[in-house]
């Protein structure tokens, strides 16, 4: 059962339209993340759910109730929404305490002072902050202050969590922690959380469904991780979930050739009638060896990661990009000097139809 619905959103700034005609709809419980690149207006849309904007034009519901509607003339308020809000640029305040921060919606909503103080502490416990209610800001990790944050958003009750790049201004394994925490936390109070992140890896851990939103705010494809990273609807998808590559081909009867070269590409041809293809897998899809059948290419430059070795090969005069765990590359005699000879073939390959590079063409 939907707990929001957006339906036929369009939002302006001047002559800047950000959305129009967006629709949206998340299930009660679910954790669901809203990815897309910088600017696409994720967070326009989280302020119009929140209440901060309003539309102008469609509407938006929380459990049933319009809460914006413009041409109702239906405007509810934020604080009535039922919302927690944790957005990037809301943070703690600085000058009040863990628990007058975590406190501050029950006080202003006039809650009784021991309903308060219970509630405030159950809280500051849910998010593992216990001990520190007396602390400033000031005198908290980045961390301990997007908990804090977290437990402000959380001390009403709110049926559905909103939660704006939360984990951005925090270190990499500190980002990593808190993703789990937010999931846990979503699981053990079973609410509805809305994430949104422009960060591939943290929608894919986390979300139980995502929304790939591009640079125009338009939504190109709503799934599960699964679906989102091995079905992608189109290229946009597809490049935005990793890096790709994409390859010409070139059609010469029924065979399929990369580039201007002669090499039959090891796979399934494309089925349909479309005047160019282009064949798009991921760096991970490729499989590379030194010898053996697929495609015959140069290492053009390898390069050490650590614990992967990339590998940007040249195959017929088109340019692709593959890695390899470095234990492995070791073990398999796989670790290539640039300028040497590679055989590559594939684990998975989708055909795109190169006119509009949007649509993947069915095997
Ligand atoms: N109050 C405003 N006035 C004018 N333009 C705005 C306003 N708020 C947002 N915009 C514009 O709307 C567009 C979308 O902004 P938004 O903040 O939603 O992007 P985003 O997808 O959340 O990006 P990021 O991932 O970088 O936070 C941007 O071009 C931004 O400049």
């Amino acid at each position: 059962m939907e707990i929001i619905r957006v339906e036929g959103v369009a939002k302006s700034y001047g002559k800047h339209q950000v959305h129009k005609d967006l629709t949206l709809s998340i299930e009660r419980g679910e954790c669901f993340t809203l990815l897309g690149p910088s600017g696409c207006g994720k967070t326009v849309l989280l302020r119009l759910i929140a209440g901060f904007e309003v539309p102008d034009a469609g509407r938006v519901l929380i459990n049933d109730t319009v809460v914006s509607d413009p041409a109702q003339g239906i405007n509810i308020t934020p604080d009535r929404r039922g919302l927690g809000v944790v957005f990037q640029d809301y943070a703690v305040w600085p000058h009040m305490t863990v628990f007058d921060n975590v406190g501050y919606p029950l006080k202003i909503a006039k809650r009784p002072q021991n309903e308060l103080k219970d509630r405030v502490m159950e809280t500051i416990e849910l998010v593992g902050m216990s001990g520190l209610e007396r602390r400033l800001p000031s005198e908290l990790s980045g961390g301990q202050q997007q908990r804090v944050a977290l437990a402000r958003a959380l001390v009403a009750n709110p049926s559905v969590m909103l939660l704006d790049e939360p984990l951005t201004n925090l270190d990499a394994n500190l980002r990593e922690e808190m993703r789990f925490e937010i999931k846990e936390l979503q699981r053990k109070l079973n609410i509805t959380v809305l994430y949104v992140t422009h960060d591939q890896e943290i929608a894919l851990a986390i979300s139980d469904r995502l929304a790939i939103m591009d640079e125009e705010g338009k939504i190109r494809q709503t799934g599960n991780p699964w679906e989102i990273f091995e079905r992608p609807a189109d290229s946009f998808v597809f490049n935005f979930m990793g890096i790709a590559n994409f390859v010409p081909v070139r059609r010469d009867g029924e065979a399929y050739l990369v580039g201007n070269g002669e090499q039959l590409i090891p796979w399934e041809p494309p089925q349909g009638d479309a005047p160019k293809w282009v064949a798009g897998f991921r760096p991970s899809d490729v499989r590379v060896a030194r010898q053996g059948t697929g495609l015959r290419g140069t290492i053009k430059r390898a390069n050490f990661l650590g614990a992967m070795m990339d590998y940007l090969i040249e195959v017929d005069g088109a340019h692709l990009r593959t890695n390899i765990e470095t234990h492995a590359a070791i073990s398999k005699g796989l670790m290539f000097k640039e300028g040497e000879i590679c055989v590559i073939s594939f684990r998975d390959l989708l055909w795109f139809n190169a006119e509009s590079l949007t649509e993947v063409a069915k095997q």
